[in-house]
């Protein structure tokens, strides 16, 4: 890890993105302290991905800013500052493992060769690293996303659903890298749906309804704004999802119903 810079490791605001007419992304802000882990969350298709995108410099904005450690994202400097897994980018099938982590370390301009050989050994890698991508499973290729976003020691670690696909073991073992990342002063953006994991993990979360921010804060001042006992209640009143679901298990109920009877 870097040197620690005074100020946010992360400063987004008023962050637009937009397809053709469409607004997906609306004037988002927030930070990302040293040590936080911080979650974004919001339902299928509020913008969270596109936020990802657009901190880490994948996607260009049609308004707003992004800083890293005070660089903006578009100075290639600030690569050095940012690791990322994304949700599902392609990789390079014809690529080894070992091969997929030394292109990184050759866009990067350097050697972490035995840090990258560490994590694939705690994420149970280690033996796969000779095979070819295209015979890795699903979640064989998200460890090796995670290995290959944290060998740097990047002072703010992305993370877009990270726990998809991931077994038991290995959810232990990133849960636990995420805690100690942050815990040594690296700062995590995790997108997720796991509300459990978020409640439990992230120090604030900011949620995302329709490309805009709805609610921001630590799990448990969201459950005594909202007055729940849950971060998932909180999310679900929020999105204004929580009057929907009453609705939908009713239409569920009477056309499984009427369907069983047929
Ligand atoms: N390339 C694109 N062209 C047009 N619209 C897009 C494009 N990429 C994303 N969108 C739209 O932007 C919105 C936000 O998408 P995004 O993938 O960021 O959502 P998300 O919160 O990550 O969703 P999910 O939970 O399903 O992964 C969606 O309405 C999506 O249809």
């Amino acid at each position: 890890m870097s040197l620690p810079e005074p100020g946010p490791v992360l400063a987004v605001s008023g962050l637009t993105k937009r397809y053709g007419r469409r607004t997906v992304l609306d004037e988002v802000s927030f930070t990302l302290a040293r040590g936080e882990v911080h979650g974004v969350l919001g339902p299928n298709g509020s913008g969270k991905t596109t936020c990802l995108h657009l901190v880490t410099g994948l996607l260009a904005p049609d308004g707003g800013q992004v800083l890293l450690n005070g660089v903006p994202v578009q100075d290639k400097k600030s690569r050095d500052f940012l690791g990322m897994a994304p949700d599902d980018l392609p990789m390079p099938a014809s690529l080894t493992g070992q091969e997929y982590l030394a292109f990184h370390d050759r866009l990067r301009g350097r050697d972490d060769s035995v840090t990258a050989a560490d994590l694939a050994w705690a994420f149970g890698l280690a033996e796969d690293l000779d095979r070819q991508i295209a015979e890795y499973s699903h979640g064989m290729k998200r460890k090796l996303q995670v290995v290959a976003a944290v060998m740097h020691f990047p002072d703010l670690l992305v993370l877009d659903e990270p726990f998809r696909g991931l077994d038991p073991d290995a959810a232990v073992t990133l849960r636990k890298l995420i805690t100690s990342y942050a815990g040594h002063g690296g700062a995590v953006l995790i997108a997720t749906h796991d509300m459990l994991r978020a409640q439990r993990d992230c120090d604030r979360v900011t949620i995302l309804h329709a490309g805009a921010v709805v609610a921001e804060g630590s799990p448990a001042q969201l459950q005594q704004r909202y007055s729940v006992d849950t971060l998932e209640e909180a999310f679900l009143v929020t999105t204004g999802l929580e009057a929907q679901q009453g609705e939908r298990a009713q239409l569920l109920d009477t056309m499984l119903k009427e369907g069983w009877e047929r």
